[in-house]
């Protein structure tokens, strides 16, 4: 129903399961048994909610006889109805912590690490068990796709990119992309020291002025201009903008800022997963928020138009030129040697921007945040870093590998803040996972369950990570506590998921976000919050203060997610020059 607007094109898709209970019910009394019209009404309007619970039942009923048949148990399913269940998911989206909503806290605890919840007639099971999360993403690849849903949330805004597509179309898009990302291009390192050196300009003539400044929209500008040269050879220049002035500010942000063209681009990207991970709470009521228009579809339209031109000149470049790859081709012209098809092009660069930029920028801003909470790891790392190349040297991919205390930092952030903090995946037909506790029976997956899995929780359980695994202690990363959590059960940790769909761009992030700190720890020092700067309602609630979760009780930032974590409202913080060392 291209033509639709998503809320009529799901009026339509729904309007058989209210008519074929009232045509039954009508076809009852016209079928001889006349009853009076009073009682013809009340069977009309019960009828759709009772055909519902109908189907509800019947399915249960046919999984746990399903499991029995099978020697499994059925995942134990929560008593909440869809519409409470759809507010809490809606309510965490806006306000809650990443993980820690009432749904999950209550039904972790009561239920054990494995639960499943109905919205209407659709089940979805929530795991944060390794083996189950080494079953969906590994042993039981070929069971698990994306599926049909997360097509229909996301397809306005990915349309059939990567992330979106399944079998066949994936094979194809991973068998594109995954050369650009060898070793070899990944540890060029030009591109990430160029652009660092223009963000960190922009951070220190703000701190020259005595300003905060948004470290996470300086690191979103990082990556973008970074992935989008990589991508495309050419970069979008965000970073040509400028840093917002913060509201305490005696000057207010200078119009290049505000007016930049490359803020309308920005703002549409942010706002279009934002929308797309609200529609996969909302299930499948979130037609109706997008009842006249496709809103997320809009946002996308601005994306395109912004990546449009830079495309077209690819094309146009590529006219004439004989069909050989060579191994300084970019990516986008690797495409347009491939395909004239624009709209697959078009996907494809939007799937890797969405990628490339914001988990990697969620990466550098929550560094950036435990560098200011840990001044004594900052110093370390500080220390790691000038020993091996000084205070003003380039680091090469080498010395990126060389620096271990750097590595178990980033590993560290991405334990407790991982970019993507959950997963999705949609089972195409039944299947059996392991028992939580040993000796109990497997669990019964049916067909067409679609499957929840946090590396966000599961990366905070004390039970695989140690009574500390609350502490932020990249150290963990390095002693014998790798040995004894992590080297035996490598799934606890899982920041860029694995196997066969495992993350593409993992050393292309790893290298990205090392270059940025290290040339910002060869420059900056004492890293701190600038809490005056950060706009009130970004604050966390007051409540937060009394939680159980000790890192909830202590941030001094509100974590927030679409599908990927950002800090709700900006990472505003300050740092000072670091003193120059005479390296002669
Ligand atoms: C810290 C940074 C990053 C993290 C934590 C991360 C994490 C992930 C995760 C969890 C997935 C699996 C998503 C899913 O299956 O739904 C994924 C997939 C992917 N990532 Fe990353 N990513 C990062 C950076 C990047 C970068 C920089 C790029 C490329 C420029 C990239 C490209 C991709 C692609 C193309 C996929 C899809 C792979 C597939 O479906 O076969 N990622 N990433």
């Amino acid at each position: 129903m291209p033509n639709l607007s998503p809320g009529v094109a799901a009026l339509i898709r729904l309007a058989p399961y209210f008519a074929v209970p009232l045509v039954v019910v009508y076809g009852t009394n016209v079928g001889g048994y006349s009853l009076p019209w009073g009682c013809l009404m009340i069977a009309a309007i019960f009828a759709t909610p009772c055909a519902y619970k109908i189907t509800v039942y019947a399915q249960r009923w046919k999984d746990v006889g399903a499991a029995g048949a099978l020697g499994a148990q059925a995942v134990p399913n929560i008593p909440e109805s869809s519409l409470s269940i759809i507010q809490h998911a809606g309510k965490a989206l806006r306000v809650g912590y990443p993980g820690t909503t009432r749904l999950f806290d209550e039904y972790f605890a009561k239920y054990g690490n494995i639960f499943g919840v109905r919205i209407f007639t659709d089940t979805r099971i929530f795991t944060i068990e390794p083996e189950h999360v080494k079953a969906i993403l590994t042993t039981q690849f070929d069971v698990f796709d994306k599926g049909a849903d997360i097509r229909w949330h996301m397809e306005s805004m990915l349309g059939s990119g990567i992330f979106n597509a399944d079998g066949d179309l994936w094979k194809f898009h991973r068998a594109l992309t995954r050369p650009f990302f060898s070793r070899d291009r990944v540890s060029d390192l030009e591109n990430f020291l160029s652009h660092t050196k223009a963000a960190l300009n922009l951070a220190e003539s703000h701190i020259a002025k005595g300003y905060a400044f948004d470290a996470q929209d300086l690191a979103s500008r990082y990556t973008l201009d970074c992935s989008t040269q990589f991508l495309s050879g050419k970069d979008i220049q965000t970073l040509s903008a400028g840093l917002e002035h913060p509201s305490t500010s005696s000057q207010s942000t200078p119009a290049e800022y505000t007016t930049h063209p490359s803020n309308p681009f920005m703002k549409a990207l942010t706002e279009g997963l934002w929308l797309s991970a609200n529609r996969a709470r909302l299930g499948p009521l979130w037609p109706l928020t997008e009842f006249r228009r496709d809103e997320v579809g809009l946002r996308r339209g601005v994306v395109d138009a912004y990546i449009e031109p830079i495309l077209l000149e690819a094309l146009a470049a590529r006219k004439g030129e004989k069909d050989e790859d060579g191994d300084d081709e970019t990516l986008l012209q690797s495409l347009c040697r491939q395909t004239q098809d624009i709209a697959l092009i078009k996907d494809e660069i939007v799937n890797l921007l969405v990628a490339g930029r914001d988990s990697t920028a969620s990466l550098i801003t929550y560094s950036i945040y435990m560098l200011a909470e840990n001044p004594n790891i900052a110093k370390r790392l500080q220390t790691e870093i000038i020993d091996r190349m000084g205070q003003k040297g380039q680091p090469t991919s080498v010395d990126i590998r060389e620096l271990k205390y750097l590595r178990a930092f980033l590993d560290e952030v991405l334990r407790l803040y991982p970019p993507v903090p959950y997963g999705s995946r949609e089972a195409n037909r039944s299947t059996l996972w392991p028992p939580a506790t040993p000796g109990d029976k497997p669990f019964y997956i049916p067909a067409k369950s679609r499957i929840l899995f946090s590396p966000w929780y599961m990366h905070r359980r004390t039970d695989l990570w140690g009574p500390d695994a609350h502490t932020f202690d990249p150290d963990r990363f390095l002693d014998e506590r790798l040995h004894k959590y992590l080297t035996p059960n490598p799934y606890i940790f899982v920041p860029f998921n694995a196997g066969p769909r495992t993350c593409i761009g993992q050393q292309f992030a790893y290298h990205m976000a090392s270059c940025f700190l290290i040339k910002l720890l060869q420059r900056f020092t004492n890293f701190r919050l600038a809490r005056e700067a950060q706009p009130e309602a970004s604050r966390p609630p007051a409540d937060w203060a009394h939680s159980q979760d000790p890192r909830k009780a202590q941030e001094k930032v509100s974590p927030a997610m679409h599908i990927v974590l950002y800090v709700k409202g900006g990472l505003w913080v300050k740092m000072d020059e670091a003193k120059q060392l005479d390296e002669d």
